[in-house]
């Protein structure tokens, strides 16, 4: 089977809970009904929570964009792009699970870390991200921790307001550790994977950077960057194509709850509101899988596929990028299954999720159960994830179950 490798407004206002403060009976006595009615629903809007998870992920996209050409007028660079890049890429270091981590994972991560924290002052603030600075700390780590703040400081060069002259390598351990946040069902909780896909990154292919706020459990924004994603749509139906943008690459996803899913380009043009595919008939469909085969089961997808009778071969990409394809309808359906034994974690599904349910699609594990990000790092749930349209899912899910019954009998 042919196989593609890709190289390379507010609908209803979100209401808080009523004010537990206020005793029942004087919500619906005569005395005061507006005033209390009007406090008890105030909407969030999230609007400074989404400024700053977008500035944190522009700056990063500038930084990592695979080709800077003609962005360096924007001061970001000390180096060309190109020459920065491959340096990025030759620091690669074995975390204890044996996967990658690089220089660009913890400086992302520093750098969203300093970003949120300057940016929101007033709100308490807690992080879950995926890397530690344990290694960092070692007296092994010394160089890559010292390219890390070189990287770090020619991020942040041009953040006079951040009254900072230099951050020194404390700093950059501080704020890479500001992410040992354990999430939860309580409170705000911002989720971060500085870079994921990091084996798409260290092949030049795809990546993002993913970060999401968890209020009371529940995603309720998310931005995805994925610098190497062409604007043009990487699947068939080529809907968001136009002559300019089939070259360019490095788009920004961003969604809030209740106000859908908007894609951004790096040339400072206005955000476009995006929808997932409105395909109904399965046979029409295409779909995502990681392309690495450790991280997901190729042949149950296949037999997945096959079951609904999608011809099209599987789209093989890296990192969340195939969240936002499919929340601009490059293609209908994402599978993923894991080897047995491996735990999702939040921060490879959070900012994600939420860009394909508010573009219309549905993300649930393979029982149909939708993510719960309430659960700590982990999320706890059976299988695997699928995610496509609201059509569609029903029949996926029966593909899934078939599949997966057929898997354990032959077993
Ligand atoms: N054995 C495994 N099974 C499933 N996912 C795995 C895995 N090992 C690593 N991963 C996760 O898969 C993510 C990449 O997903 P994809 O395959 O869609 O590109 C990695 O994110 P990082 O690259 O941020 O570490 C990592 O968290
Ligand atoms: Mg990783
Ligand atoms: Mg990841
Ligand atoms: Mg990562």
């Amino acid at each position: 089977m042919a196989i593609n490798c890709l190289r390379g407004v507010p609908r209803t206002p979100f209401l808080s809970k009523p004010n537990s403060l206020i005793p029942p009976p004087l919500l619906f006595s005569r005395r005061a009904p507006l005033v209390v009615t009007a406090a008890a629903f105030t909407p969030m809007s999230y609007d400074k929570e989404l400024a700053a998870a977008k500035k944190a992920a522009f700056k990063l996209m500038f930084l990592l964009y695979a080709d800077f050409g003609g962005l360096s007028v924007l001061g970001f660079f000390s180096l060309t792009g190109k020459v920065q890049k491959a340096l990025l890429q030759s620091d690669v270091h074995s975390k204890s699970d044996k996967s990658p981590v690089t220089v660009a994972d913890y400086g992302s991560q520093a750098v969203v870390s300093f970003i949120l924290e300057k940016e929101l002052p007033t709100e308490s603030f807690s992080l879950v991200a995926e890397e530690d600075s344990g290694d960092l700390r070692k007296e092994s780590g010394q160089e890559t921790l010292k390219r890390i703040t070189k990287l770090v400081n020619d991020t942040l060069v041009n953040e006079e307001a951040y009254a900072i002259a230099t951050f020194s390598m404390e700093d950059v351990l501080r704020a890479i550790d500001n992410g040992k946040s354990e999430g939860g069902s309580s409170g705000r909780h911002w989720v971060l994977d500085p870079i994921d896909g990091t084996k798409g990154f260290l092949r030049g292919d795809q990546y993002a950077i993913a970060l999401a706020l968890l209020n009371e459990g529940k995603v309720v924004l998310g931005v995805l960057a994925c610098p190497n994603l062409p604007l043009a749509s990487i699947g068939g139906n080529n809907q968001h194509s136009s002559e300019s943008s089939h070259d360019k690459v490095g788009c920004l996803f961003f969604a809030k709850v209740d106000e859908g899913t908007y894609m951004q380009s790096l040339d400072g043009s206005s955000p476009v509101k995006v929808h997932v595919s409105a395909i109904e008939n399965p046979e029409e469909a295409s779909f995502f899988e990681s392309f690495e085969a450790a991280h997901s089961l190729h042949d149950l997808s296949s037999s997945i596929a096959k079951k609904l009778g999608v011809k099209a071969p599987p789209v093989r990409i890296d990192s969340q990028a195939k969240y936002g394809a499919l929340s601009r309808g490059d293609g209908d359906i994402y599978l993923r299954f894991p080897h047995k034994g491996y735990r999702e974690k939040i921060w490879d599904h959070a900012a994600g999720s939420i860009v394909v349910t508010e573009a219309g699609g549905v993300v649930t594990d393979a029982a149909g159960n939708p993510l719960d990000f309430s659960k700590g790092k982990y999320l706890d749930l059976d299988t695997g994830i699928i995610v496509t349209n609201q059509k569609l899912m029903p029949s996926l899910l029966k593909a899934v179950r078939a599949s997966i019954e057929e898997k354990v009998s032959s077993l």
